[in-house]
This record gives C-alpha cells, sequence and structure tokens, in this order.
C-alpha cells in the first residue's frame, strides 16, 4: 500500500517533504537572478534559521519533517548503479556538451565521498572554479562570461511545485521554466527508488509530457475533487491529460476537475498564490482572483472511450465552492478590503497558507494584515520568520509538500 496519501488541504498533516536551503541560494548573482525566478538575493543564515524555524513548527504540532535531499540520497543508496544511472542523467540534463567535461564532471560527482553531498552538490551548481584544473575546452568555455558548468537550483525550497501528492499517487511535474526543469529528477528518482516511497504508487502525470503542469496549480480539495490552476505555469493540455489519468487510467475516486483560467502573470504564478483553503469553510483568496478567473469542471463524459466532458462554470466562487464541498464558503481577503494592503501582502505570499490541521496554518510574519483577520476569523495562525525567503517568491504552501495527511 502507498505510504502517501493526501485527500484533502486541511485534515490533519502527518507528514510533509520540505527542502533545507543550501549553496544553491549563494550562487545567485544580479546578472542571473530574473533567469532564476528570483527577486532578490535572499541571505543563506538567516533563510535557513527562518527554514529550521517553519520546520519546527511542523514537528512541535507533532508532523514528522521529511528533507528533499535525504529522501534522494535514501533513494541512490539502494544500489551503485542507480547512484550511476542519476549522475549521468543530472550530467545530460545539466546540458554539457563537451565529452570531456562530462567525464570529468561525472567523476566529480562519483569522488564526493556522501551520496547526500554529492545530491546537495547537483543541487546547488557547480562552478567552473570548483572543478580542480578546469580548463577551457569548448568555444562557450572561451566566451560566455558564465561561472558555471552546472547551474544552481535555487528554487528547490518550493518542494510544491516539481511534484505533487494527489490522492495515493503523484503527478511528477513537467516545468515551465529552463531553471526550474532539473528539479524534477529528484522526484523522478525517489518514486521509482526510494525503499518506502516507491511502493504502489500511481504515477499521474510525468516530467517528459510536453504539457507543463506545476505542483503550485493542484489543490486537493476533498477526496472527489481536485481544483488546478490553469496559469502562467499549467497548460490547460496538462490538465486534460492529468484528468484523464485520474479518471480513467488509474480509476482513481476524483469525479471533477475544476479548473481555474487565472491571469497570465507572475503575481498570480500558481493557483495557490492567490487562493489556498484554511479550515473546512474558509479559504483565502486574493482580491483581484474573482474578477478575473473563470471556472470550468472537468469530468468523465458519458459518451466515447477516455473522453471527457468540460462544462464552463458561470456562479461565483463561494457558490462554486460550496456546491462542490457541500457547505456555506467564506472567502477571506488577503490584506483586507485594502486594495494597497491585498496587493502589498498577496506578494508577499499572504494568500498562501498549509494547513497543520483544520483551522491551523502556518503564515509569513510579515502579512500582519491578513493574519490578524484570520484570527479574528478564530483560526490559529502560526507566524514563521520572513524576510529571507521571501525573496523568492513563494509562501509557505510553497515551502511544504504534504507526503500525509488523515
Ligand atoms: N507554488 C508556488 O507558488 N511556488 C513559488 C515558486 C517561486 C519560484 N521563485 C518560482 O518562480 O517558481
Amino acid at each position: 500500500m502507498s505510504l502517501l496519501n493526501v485527500q484533502s488541504e486541511i485534515t490533519e498533516l502527518k507528514k510533509v517533504l520540505l527542502h533545507r536551503p543550501g549553496g544553491e541560494l549563494e550562487n545567485l548573482t544580479p546578472k542571473w537572478l530574473k533567469s532564476l525566478l528570483f527577486d532578490d538575493i535572499p541571505w543563506l543564515d538567516k533563510a535557513r534559521e527562518e527554514h529550521d524555524a517553519f520546520a519546527q513548527i511542523f514537528r512541535d504540532a507533532g508532523v514528522e519533517v521529511l528533507y528533499l535531499a535525504d529522501l534522494v540520497q535514501e533513494s541512490l543508496d539502494q544500489d551503485p548503479k542507480i547512484k550511476e544511472q542519476f549522475i549521468e542523467q543530472f550530467i545530460k540534463e545539466a546540458n554539457i556538451t563537451s565529452e570531456t567535461m562530462k567525464k570529468v564532471i561525472f567523476k566529480y560527482l562519483m569522488d564526493i565521498e556522501s551520496t547526500k553531498d554529492m545530491v546537495e552538490t547537483t543541487m546547488s551548481g557547480i562552478r567552473k572554479v570548483d572543478v580542480p584544473n578546469f580548463v577551457k575546452r569548448t568555444l562557450s568555455d572561451y566566451i560566455r562570461d558564465y561561472p558555471f558548468i552546472t547551474d544552481p537550483m535555487p528554487n528547490l525550497y518550493f518542494t510544491r511545485d516539481p511534484f505533487s501528492v494527489i490522492g495515493q499517487g503523484v503527478s511528477l511535474s513537467k516545468m515551465y521554466s529552463i531553471t526550474r526543469s532539473r528539479e524534477t529528477l529528484y522526484g523522478e528518482y525517489i518514486f521509482k527508488y526510494h525503499p518506502l516511497y516507491s511502493k504502489d504508487i500511481e504515477l499521474y502525470y510525468d516530467r517528459t509530457q510536453n504539457a507543463t503542469i506545476e505542483g503550485g496549480d493542484i489543490l486537493v480539495l476533498s477526496d472527489t475533487v481536485l481544483a488546478v490552476g490553469v496559469s502562467q505555469r499549467t497548460h490547460p493540455a496538462a490538465i486534460e491529460r492529468l484528468a484523464k489519468n485520474i479518471f480513467y487510467q488509474y480509476k482513481t475516486n476524483f469525479k471533477t476537475v475544476l479548473a481555474f483560467d487565472i491571469p497570465k502573470k507572475r503575481a498570480f504564478m500558481h493557483l495557490d498564490t492567490v487562493f489556498t483553503q484554511v479550515d473546512f469553510d474558509k479559504f483565502l483568496v486574493h482580491n483581484d482572483l474573482e474578477k478575473t478567473m473563470k471556472a470550468y469542471a472537468v469530468t468523465k463524459a458519458t459518451q466515447g472511450d477516455h473522453k471527457l466532458k468540460v462544462v464552463p462554470i458561470e456562479d461565483k466562487l463561494d457558490k462554486i465552492l460550496s456546491k462542490y464541498l457541500n457547505k456555506k464558503i467564506t472567502l477571506i481577503p488577503c490584506g483586507g478590503d485594502d486594495q494597497v494592503a491585498g496587493d502589498r501582502e498577496q506578494w508577499n505570499d499572504g494568500a498562501n497558507t498549509i494547513v497543520i490541521r483544520p483551522g491551523e496554518v502556518i503564515v509569513y510574519e510579515r502579512n500582519h494584515i491578513t493574519n490578524d483577520i484570520l484570527e479574528s476569523l478564530g483560526v490559529k495562525v502560526h507566524k514563521m520568520p520572513s524576510s529571507e525567503l521571501s525573496r523568492g517568491r513563494g509562501g509557505p504552501r510553497c515551502m511544504s509538500m504534504p507526503f500525509n495527511r488523515e
């Protein structure tokens, strides 16, 4: 039986996957910031302190915290062949063109004694100066003023996006950006080889598909309803493929995929940047969501083999959610009614909370207006420090991937 189990956004969280930021953040420089999807450079030591505080909130609430690098290490240590295969694939996807350099990097990684250190090296990126006796070989070695042989993956601490646990299976993302594409390699090895987490896993989407989908767009509203954002990052064709797989290929319990078409821009990057559930009957939303989104219900077609039925929904957001969750729903605007506070706090992920148990959430401390509103509505709010981590433009939900909820 699969050890993964996520049938809701809000029921008691048992196990969560995080990634403690590492050397990859020290490899951010202003020149490459935009293509690496950062707005500023977090100070690594402080970012780690903040992240450790985040992990401690989970632990204090009785949640088991797993770390990405540990799971990858445990997967690769199953067999030396798996480790070699991982390094080869990593090199292939890092776009190293010179055959000699491929061999140099293979040896460089194989020579790192601990598998975990090797995995963390692949995450932080390998600089030309890191490799002993680096010699310029290719034209781009000579011409390009580029410090890396393999690029850093600074967005790894947003464990929400490269894969997503849905029910007892996984959607392994096909990422939108070049910089985040290699992140899904770690998920591929965990769900193929990890001694615990590869068992009986159903793969609802995989990284080799063409259409892109990212975990931040996927919300498991119940054991029968998924919400998926049609965003800058997630293409409608990917949602249809996912729907076909969960309805037909794997015959899961899911009956409806609610597709929310949202603006294709960075402030709305994923559905969970503008919309998260905080309790059975409460959702946090960005003020502009209602004005700009359009919803569609995707279900099985009554006729035709493996066909889908897509129906536009004209109702307001609270009505749609009430209908599919069978209860009256309250929408809480991030930043309240004040447009400036709403825009500011949403930019700092005020609408992006992770639920520990119904009505108990982790939030960024800096979003004080939204946090006060949540408290006034009886939501228990754990405030985490957030000066550095927020510079990557993701909040507590983006930084966590539940593996198991009650
Ligand atoms: N689910 C999320 O919204 N994740 C935040 C990802 C932030 C990251 N810098 C990115 O642009 O992909």
